[in-house]
């Protein structure tokens, strides 16, 4: 048991998957996981284990915001030996060639969250990146599925509703998505010397305005799912 997870040792699978939202994490178990059960009700940030293919497989809520992720990914790290995490989250897209219910793949996480400067002081900017092994792996999953994916940096912010932040600027230098987790769990996956990988569903786009329906959301939503099973799962 830890402050934030009240999981026995061992109750919880060496493989996770990380939505923010903990109705997502109850979703995932109940349309994708046999056998699973609910091993974390703290604060509602739901945690469940059952098996995918018959390996064993965990999904928990973190919340929103590195603040918020932080708590449960050191916990989950450092009390209950998780060795492989892939975050399974909705994202803003911010380039024309990338589209509603596109899937998107962090490579690297840009962010403007003080954590990078509060770990290494003023003078590095440290480049939190996805693992490369996990990252091949849901590369190859995708395509063995037909579902196109694309790769490369995206921003996580510390503000939802930003007026002062630069997109175009960002957009400029490549960056292709916005969300709030990603570099803050990167780094810590990095300290904890375990695998880790941001996977994102495109759920509202910031030039064009469109957001996902409901039901758009759902689908597209178990594309990404099922890329971050196969991928946790591959040998
Ligand atoms: O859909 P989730 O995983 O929560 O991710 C995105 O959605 C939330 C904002 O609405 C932030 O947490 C952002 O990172
Ligand atoms: O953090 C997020 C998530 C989805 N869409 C956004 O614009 N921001």
């Amino acid at each position: 048991m830890s402050l934030h997870i009240e999981a026995k040792t061992g109750d919880i699978a060496e493989n996770i998957l990380l939505p923010g939202d903990p109705l997502r994490a109850q979703y995932i178990a109940e349309h994708f996981l046999d056998g699973a059960v609910c091993y974390n009700r703290v604060r509602n940030m739901l945690g469940y284990t059952g098996t995918y293919k018959g390996h064993a497989v965990s999904v928990q809520g973190t919340g929103m915001g590195i603040p918020s992720i932080s708590i449960y990914a050191t916990e989950l790290m450092r009390d209950y030996g998780v060795k492989k995490l892939i975050r399974v989250g909705t994202c803003g897209a911010m380039r024309e060639d990338i589209r509603l219910r596109d899937v998107v793949i962090a490579q690297g996480a840009t962010t403007d969250s003080s954590i990078i400067r509060n770990i290494f002081g003023p003078s590095i900017n440290y480049a939190p990146l996805a693992d490369f092994e996990l990252l091949r792996k849901a590369y190859d999953a995708a395509a063995r599925q037909n579902i196109p994916v694309r790769v490369g940096n995206i921003v996580s912010v510390d503000r939802f509703y930003d007026d002062e932040i630069d997109n175009d600027k960002l957009t400029a230098y490549g960056i292709m998505a916005v969300e709030m987790e990603t570099a803050g769990l990167y780094v810590l996956a990095a300290k904890y010397g375990v695998q880790v990988l941001g996977l994102f569903t495109v759920s509202d786009h910031l030039l064009t305005k469109e957001a996902c329906t409901a039901e758009e959301r759902q689908t597209s939503f178990d594309d990404m799912i099922r890329i971050a099973l196969e991928t946790i799962t591959a040998e």
